[in-house]
């Protein structure tokens, strides 16, 4: 698999190359939340930004923003807030402006101070807007003084730092500009992320050890022209850690990063070394398989990888003991407490979980529980949990694991589970399904898309099967009564599906499909025993992780017999003759409200009476009459049904 770009790099080079003069082309370059935030900032202060497949082309400011005043969003991104409020401290100081940056409500309770306090110490005018040392800010100028060294405390997070190398070699023309770290610095590897791409912009920084840093005199920023955007080492380890559990042949072959990667996080595989994993990394790849099984457990110091770390915390469910990670405060102050989450998560599925203020100590599980996992709002908590899932590897029986909020993942990996459900298999009687089966026009395809959007689901519209099957036979010249010429048809079909499009035989047949003639012909035609059969291999192929939403007239009875929530919908006839009188309408066909009445009422009859897979409730369906109900509400009801069926919270 192909990984998305680097968050931590994409960031950074997007402001480098915001704050250079000319255009700077980036290749594959995250899109991600985080750095939409910082593109829009980017714009906002008047850089050219196009962006064309896996290109963006940015043109500069030169060291000065197109606008003096801005109010910047920058939604829960690190990376964005804490450098971009340095640069446009120097900014406004040397150039006046008046800048206010804020973000979600969790960024206004990530601290900042030591930052604000370097740069007040600079000469900066920074005002806490809500509580002292925490976003909102109002940047409004002042007069830098670099006479002596900046000093900034880098305990509690290294991004101060970072800030400060990025933004002040826009103050050193006349002077070297002197950094001084004040105390113990945490997670030191993104500091080196920082001066080798600071290096690839013509600023080479003078450092001793991790103490003092000098940007020299007359530094500018000066765009390479073209840099490619490495993958996400730390979206790698919930990869890596795959390979690691998965008792399969083949291993996970992870593309976009690999030994020779500039990223602290990298070294997430030696950890997951030590747990057993067999890595073999080529410059920009990776492969990993079991190793050792259950994992063998660790006691790290984990200062240096402080996001890959978490994905630590989920693999020690699988070792041979309890692993402990040492030296983690600052997961308690990023997006969101992370070790009180963690130890809470965990301890649904089942384990013993011990926490400090700067450790978690995680001890492995024998039997899972089933569970539904809070995210916070926390990307890595969504990617990281998701690995409890595999626990079919561990015990015999596998419970399942629920994600509640999944595309929290937005804010560094948005196809996360994509990517996941793409290397993983399940066997289909663990994938759930929800069958809905009801009457023509009952409104079955609408609840059934609605669910499935909620969810997150695949959809099955068992109705176009026949539809198209119908279609097929039709240009093929075989007859409605031809048994075994249709069975043959729809055996050969080559369907394709793209979201709510049909393609048959490479041709958009979406809107064919929905024609009277063709509906006819399928109800005709769907009542052929031979026929049927010949669908139903196609139709259980649509069961994939992480769930289906089926809809037809025999999906609880025939297609999904075990399926875990089955409803049929109905509604009056009157009621639905309306309903299509109106799509009718919509889509400019005038149409006879008595007719289709009519119809609708003759059909109901061949489906209810004919001899294979009748029209019928599944014994164990819920019914749910949608005469008087809106879309949503019968939603609403659908997913409040599901969530009944799945006992977790009772049980987590
Ligand atoms: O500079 C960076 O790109 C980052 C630094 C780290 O933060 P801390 O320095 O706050 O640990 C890391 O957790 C974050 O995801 C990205
Ligand atoms: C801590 C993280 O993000 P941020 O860049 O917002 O600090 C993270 O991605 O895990």
């Amino acid at each position: 698999m192909r990984l998305p770009g680097s968050k931590s790099i994409s960031n950074r080079l997007l402001l480098l190359a915001g704050l250079s003069a000319g255009q700077t082309t980036l290749v594959d370059l995250l899109d991600s939340d985080d750095t939409q935030v910082m593109l829009d900032a980017l714009r906002t202060l008047g850089c050219a930004i196009e962006r064309d497949g896996d290109t963006t082309r940015i043109t500069g400011l030169g060291g000065r923003a197109a606008v003096a005043s801005a109010e910047l969003f920058l939604g829960n991104a690190g990376t964005a807030m804490r450098p971009l409020t340095a640069a446009l401290a120097v900014l406004a100081c040397e150039h006046g402006g008046d800048y206010t940056l804020r973000g979600v409500p969790r960024m206004h309770e990530r601290p900042i101070g030591d930052l604000v306090d370097a740069l007040r110490g600079l000469g900066a005018e920074v005002d806490c807007l809500g509580q002292e040392g925490y976003p909102p800010l109002h940047l409004r100028g002042g007069r830098l003084d670099l006479g002596q060294p900046v000093k900034v405390r880098g305990d509690v997070s290294s991004q101060f730092l970072t800030a400060l190398l990025l933004a002040l070699p826009l103050a050193c023309a006349e002077r070297d500009v002197t950094i001084e770290v004040v105390g113990e610095l945490i997670s030191k590897p993104y500091i080196e992320i920082t001066l080798n791409l600071l290096a690839r912009f013509g600023i080479a920084v003078q450092r001793e050890g991790w103490q003092r840093f000098v940007i020299p005199r007359g530094s500018r920023y000066q765009t390479p022209g073209t840099l490619p955007v490495e993958a996400d080492a730390s979206s790698a380890s919930y990869f890596i850690a795959l390979g690691a559990i998965a008792g399969v042949d083949a291993p996970v072959r992870i593309e976009g990063v690999g030994a020779g990667s500039i990223q602290g996080d990298i070294r997430f595989v030696e950890a997951a070394e030590a747990m057993g994993a067999v890595v073999s990394a080529e410059p920009n790849a990776l492969e990993v398989r079991r190793g050792a099984w259950p994992l063998k457990a660790i006691d790290l110091d984990c200062n240096h990888i402080p996001d890959a770390a978490m994905t630590l915390a989920v693999m020690a469910l699988y070792a041979d003991g309890p692993c402990t990670l040492r030296n983690i405060a600052s997961w308690r102050v990023k997006e969101t407490d992370r070790i009180a989450a963690m130890a809470c998560e965990l301890r649904k599925v089942g384990a013993t979980v011990e926490e400090g203020a700067d450790f978690i100590r995680v001890h492995p599980l024998a039997q899972f529980r089933a569970a539904s996992i809070h995210t916070y709002d926390d990307h890595r908590m969504a990617m990281c949990l998701s690995l409890a899932a595999f626990n079919g590897l561990q015990q015999a029986e596998p419970v399942p694991v629920r994600i509640e909020d999944p595309k929290c993942v937005a804010k560094t990996f948005p196809d996360y589970f994509e990517a996941l459900f793409s290397v993983v298999r399940s066997e289909p009687r663990h994938i759930p399904v929800i069958t809905i089966d009801g009457p023509t026009a009952s409104g079955k395809g609408t609840l059934a898309a609605g669910v499935a959007a909620r969810l997150g689901w695949h959809t099955l519209d068992s109705g176009s099967l026949y539809r198209v099957s119908a279609l097929a036979a039709r240009r093929a010249g075989v007859a409605p009564d031809d048994e075994a010429g249709l069975a043959r048809v729809a055996a050969g079909l080559n369907l394709r599906f793209e979201g709510t499009s049909v393609f048959l035989d490479g041709a958009d047949v979406t809107d064919v499909l929905r024609e009277e003639a063709v509906g006819t012909m399928a109800s005709q035609i769907s009542v052929w025993p031979a026929l049927r059969a010949a669908l139903y291999e196609l139709q259980c192929s649509f069961r994939r992780l992480p769930g289906l939403v089926a809809d037809g007239r025999d999906m609880g009875t025939v297609i999904f017999p075990a399926a875990p929530l089955k409803i049929f919908l109905t509604a009056s006839a009157a009621a639905r003759a309306e309903r299509r009188h109106r799509q009718l309408l919509e889509r400019g066909i005038s149409a006879n409200l008595d007719s289709l009445r009519a119809d609708l009422e003759a059909r109901d009859e061949r489906d209810r009476h004919r001899a294979t897979a009748p029209l019928k409730p599944a014994e164990d369906a819920l019914e749910l009459d949608n005469s008087g109900m809106t879309v949503v509400e019968s939603v609403e009801l659908v997913l409040d049904w599901w969530l009944q069926r799945r006992p977790f919270d009772l049980l987590g």
